[in-house]
């Protein structure tokens, strides 16, 4: 994004995490995290509700102090130099705190004040956010008449006032209708793509898988190992295939060893378990081999969303 506040090339900032915890009283909320975030790349935070992602980026954003481990944000540390933290990221919370009675531009403008802009600058910067997160038709609206979805891009725009290095995201696609999730995707890989450290959590994994370069797995508070999250990988998921010739499709699926038992059937195709791509693209050349006309083969669940489910097996029945 260009702005009025940005001549020089933006310098690279990272995100370094290391043996992190933070507890409340008895509850362990983040125990042990690890992890690195990059300049350039979107770093998705997945985890289940309650293993600590909101406490964690809490802590990163220079909210919460941790009990144990450190954090570096570029070259500071948000304890000891909350205020160069600061100015370094934009923090986007779960819920926006807002001040009920001020209009959209008013609540930008203010907000450019307190990150020490110019009364000018704060105004024209306030027009710039406004045009990039479509608020414009409700500039001179109070921010208590917005909707959920309204407020979530109100809080994005207020999270860019001031250009930041790092953006840390809580949830920010929750509430967006699925035109606004696609702007808020382009957006974010704009932003990353222009340099900017950006980490995202979020519960709608489909979505993570399109916009992370990469991701954290938390588990009770814990991240987990890369060796654990690629074994995860590995295990065996849904594939969905289709072809014009089902009933073919299906006798080179048995000939191919197959287990008939493990096959679902679909109105257009069937469902079939296969551990890792090897095997897939080796079942995927035998029935091509064989003739069969293949319309489509595709895992049946995403990445992101296969690892969360074979690292915490309990979700899938919810
Ligand atoms: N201020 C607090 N006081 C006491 N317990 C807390 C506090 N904040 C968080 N917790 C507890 O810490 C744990 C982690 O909470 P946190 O909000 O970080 O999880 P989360 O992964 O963001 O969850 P969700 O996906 O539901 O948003 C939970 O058990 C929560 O109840």
């Amino acid at each position: 994004m260009s702005t009025s506040q940005t001549a020089a090339p933006p310098s690279e900032v990272g995100v370094v995490v290391d043996d992190v915890a933070r507890s409340f009283g008895a509850v362990h909320a983040v125990r042990s995290v690890s992890f690195e975030a990059f300049p350039g790349q979107v770093t998705g935070l997945v985890g289940p509700n309650g293993s600590g992602k909101t406490t964690l980026l809490l802590m990163l954003a220079t909210l919460l102090v941790p009990d144990r481990g450190t954090i570096r944000i570029g070259d500071y540390d948000p304890v000891a130099q909350s205020r160069a933290v600061r100015g370094l990221l934009g923090w986007m919370p779960d819920v926006l705190g807002s001040w009920s009675a001020l209009s959209v531009r008013a609540s930008l403008e203010l907000t450019g004040r307190l990150y020490g802009l110019s009364r000018a600058a704060a105004s024209i910067r306030a027009e710039e956010l406004i045009a990039l997160a479509d608020l414009a038709p409700l500039a001179n609206q109070a921010t208590k008449v917005l909707s959920r979805g309204q407020k979530q891009r109100l809080s994005l725009a207020r999270a860019l006032v001031h250009d930041p290095r790092v953006l840390l995201l809580d949830e920010p696609a929750s509430g967006l209708d699925p035109g606004a999730r696609i702007a808020l995707r382009v957006l974010l890989k704009r932003l990353a793509a222009e340099g900017r450290t950006i980490i995202v959590s979020s519960h709608v994994l489909a979505e993570l898988d399109e916009l992370a370069d990469r991701a954290v797995f938390l588990e009770a508070g814990s991240s987990v190992s890369e060796d654990r999250v690629e074994a995860a990988k590995r295990t065996e998921r849904g594939w969905r295939i289709r072809a014009l010739d089902a009933s073919g499709l299906y006798r080179e699926l048995i000939a191919s060893g197959i287990d008939a038992a493990s096959i679902v059937r679909e109105p257009q195709g069937f469902v079939v378990p296969l551990a890792g791509e090897d095997r897939a693209a080796e079942l995927l050349a035998a029935l091509v081999k064989a003739g069969v006309p293949v319309s489509s083969f595709a895992p049946s669940v995403g990445d992101l969303e296969h690892t969360f489910l074979d690292l915490n097996p309990g979700e899938a029945a919810r």
